[in-house]
């Protein structure tokens, strides 16, 4: 059953305003990553052409035929690239799945190497070059937010600029083509938690993401022009729990097609992750054990999109 509260709202213009202005956005963010994981954010400073470029060309990509589609396929041992659900089967809570609803892309801006760069579809032809601007604007906004989150632990701007983790910037592009009537409510993003530091999703105003709130599902309705804002698993280890990383699924929407890009910000692969030294104390004793993020990411991807077990393998009793 879905509940009807609603994630957080806050409105960023007030990050330009006086101190107190500035001061009660810190707060609506720090507590947002407290209680929900998930918040919504307006006025963040991304130009609204550039959104709707990045949505387009990631359509008209979707739009191609499979066979088109197919030379960038997922392969064995690298998440990157295209993926339908009719290929890829099901994982987690399969039972739920109708085998051919969803299609993914997945592919890694920056670092902006040989390898990661290979995976890119040619066709649209913009479609790169588009991608790579907005994952730069992206990577700002990526910034902004976690230096409020770092700030509100009490850290110096020295440890704060240690663990801003946005140099790993990777997309997931999901594309939910429209539902016919007969078919069964099912879900087709998988629970899952996102591994990395912040997740900024483009949700193009339609419905379909949903949070889980204590034991429930919340539906979260995006609002024109805003971004969704979610704390990863890496977020919640170093700040050994304080922000919450928070199941979530994608559903198709019922009266139009769905397309979401998530944006994910996290540690390269050799970062050590781990709880905070400055914020751990006899009453704060570290609540997960520390790795570097390749051996995190590595045991989530065996895994698969199975609700919060990546994270549960990392915490301490
Ligand atoms: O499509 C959605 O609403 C959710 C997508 C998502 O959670 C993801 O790609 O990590
Ligand atoms: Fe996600």
């Amino acid at each position: 059953m879905v509940n009807q509260v609603e994630v957080p709202v806050i409105d960023f213009a007030g990050l330009e305003g006086d101190q107190e202005q500035r001061k009660s956005v810190c707060w609506q963010v720090a507590e947002a990553c407290q209680t929900w994981g998930f918040f919504q954010i307006m006025n963040h400073g991304i130009n609204p052409e550039l959104m709707k470029r990045a949505k387009q060309v990631s359509k008209e990509f979707f739009y191609l035929p499979d066979e088109e589609k197919t030379r960038i396929k997922v392969v064995p041992g690298n998440i990157r690239g295209w993926s339908h659900s009719k290929f890829t089967g099901a994982t987690g809570d399969s039972k739920l799945i109708k085998p051919d609803t969803v299609e993914h892309l997945v592919l890694t801006q920056f670092p902006d190497n040989e390898e990661s760069a290979s995976r890119y579809p040619l066709n649209p032809p913009f479609y790169r070059a588009t991608i790579l601007e907005y994952a730069r604007e992206m990577q700002t906004l990526h910034s902004k937010i976690l230096s409020i989150m770092w700030e509100m632990l009490g850290l110096s701007a020295e440890q704060v600029e240690k663990i801003m983790y946005v140099k790993n910037i990777t997309m997931r592009t999901n594309f939910y083509p429209l539902r016919k009537e007969s078919d069964p409510p099912v879900g087709v993003c998988h629970p899952h938690s996102d591994p990395g530091g912040l997740t900024l999703l483009l949700a193009d105003d339609v419905s379909g993401l949903q949070v889980k709130k204590d034991g429930r599902w919340v539906q979260v309705d995006p609002l024109p022009g805003a971004f969704i804002v979610n704390v990863g698993d890496a977020s919640e280890i170093i700040s050994n729990g304080t922000y919450k990383s928070v199941e979530h699924r994608g559903m198709p929407n019922q009266t139009q097609e769905r397309l979401t890009i998530a944006t994910f910000s996290g540690p390269l692969l050799e970062d050590e992750i781990g709880p905070l030294d400055e914020i751990l104390s006899v009453e704060n004793r570290p609540r997960y054990r520390s790795d570097i993020f390749g051996n995190y990411i590595r045991s989530f991807h065996r895994r698969g999109l199975d609700g919060k077990n990546g994270l549960d393998a990392y915490k301490l009793l």
